[in-house]
């Protein structure tokens, strides 16, 4: 049995937005959980889902979105049967959210003292300002800033330093998962690093587990203990982030994926894109929507979506690992897979 306490469960979770041109199927029964303590990293292309689950994670969906299928958990609480009242005192004390631009997710107009205070007294009314105040000044120390900038307003800050005020104002009340959106692509890579190492120590210190969504596969492999790797709305994969090399049993897409960043070792594989783009999820192909641009794509992954199939180190939907090889259907081999990833 694991023993592993699961902060975030998600079971077979689907995500709708209504368009004028028909339904927009941007999640797609996903099943995922993050357990205490854990780094968990989501990656995928643009318009893959990954901020629509995160949105929907926070129950903080846009207008035209839809949850229509599954339930998702945190800390063993569905966030969909909480009444307004009741989800307003969970989000940010139990789940909390980093955004991608922290110049959206701070009021321009507020000093950086009144927008920590108010996230404490908005959560713990009985707290006095001066000991919110206190407690501002230790979240400011703990993301190494000074606490004279507790008077200015962020556009007097640089984008460093704002965001690590995101940061800090996410992890104030305590959460036990922190979703991170893309969290440092606003900034330059000194500032990106700084920030990363700061976010892992703070991890380790408090122990929040975090959801960390990205589309950068190698700065996620680095940074996560597992990764999970969405295409058109799924979650293809699940694996552990240890094993994140060719040469490995992965998802086709996450092959792709691998084969399309620089390698740091002395390793000599030719860098490739994928071909092809991703599906329009308004009109989602057959079977497994990778098959257009998949090398190994057979006749069965153009009509029946493959199943889950649990390998060594990663769960991958994927006909590849299909046990039973049915009727006339023509199956890659895993021989062919592997001489093509070594
Ligand atoms: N309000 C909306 N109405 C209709 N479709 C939407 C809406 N918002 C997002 N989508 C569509 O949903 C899909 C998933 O978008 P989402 O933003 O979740 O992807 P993403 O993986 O986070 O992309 P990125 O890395 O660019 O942020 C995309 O096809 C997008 O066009």
């Amino acid at each position: 049995m694991d023993a592993r306490v699961p902060v975030l469960e998600l079971d077979d979770v689907s995500v709708v937005y209504d368009s004028v041109s028909g339904p927009v199927q941007a999640v797609s029964d996903v099943n995922l959980k993050v357990y205490q303590n854990e780094v968990v990293g989501l990656i995928g292309e643009s318009g893959s889902g990954k901020s629509t689950m995160a949105n929907a994670i926070m129950r903080l969906m846009k207008n035209n979105a839809r949850l229509t299928k599954g339930t998702i958990r945190v800390n063993g609480r569905d966030v969909y049967s909480m009444s307004k009242k009741e989800l307003r005192t969970f989000r940010w004390s139990e789940m909390a959210m980093v955004f991608q631009s922290a110049m959206t997710a701070l009021n321009p107009v507020m000093t950086i003292e009144k927008q920590i205070v108010d996230t404490f007294r908005s959560h713990r009314p009985s707290m006095s300002y001066k000991e919110a105040r206190e407690r501002a000044v230790d979240l400011l120390k703990l993301v190494r800033i000074d606490q004279k900038y507790l008077s200015s307003y962020p556009h007097e800050l640089s984008g460093g330093m704002r965001q690590r005020i995101v940061i800090a104002i996410a992890i104030a009340l305590e959460p036990s998962l922190v979703i991170m959106d893309e969290p440092t692509t606003a900034l330059d890579v000194v500032v990106q690093r700084s920030i990363l190492n700061q976010i892992q120590e703070l991890q380790k210190q408090r122990g929040f587990a975090i959801l960390f969504i990205s589309h950068d596969f190698s700065l996620v492999a680095e940074f996560a203990q597992r990764v999970a790797i969405m295409y058109a709305g799924r979650v293809v994969e699940n694996t552990d982030a240890k094993t994140l090399q060719l040469g490995q049993e992965h998802h086709p897409y996450t092959e792709g994926l691998l084969r399309a960043i620089p390698r740091l070792t002395h390793e000599e594989v030719e860098i490739q894109g994928i071909p092809g783009h991703p599906p329009d999820l308004l009109h989602l192909p057959k079977g497994c929507a990778y098959h257009p641009r998949c090398p190994f794509a057979a006749e069965a992954c153009k009509q029946v979506r493959p199943a889950l199939h649990q390998l060594a180190h990663a769960l991958v939907e994927c006909h590849l690992y299909d046990e039973v090889k049915g009727g006339n259907m023509a199956w890659p081999s895993r021989q062919t897979l592997s001489k093509s990833t070594t």
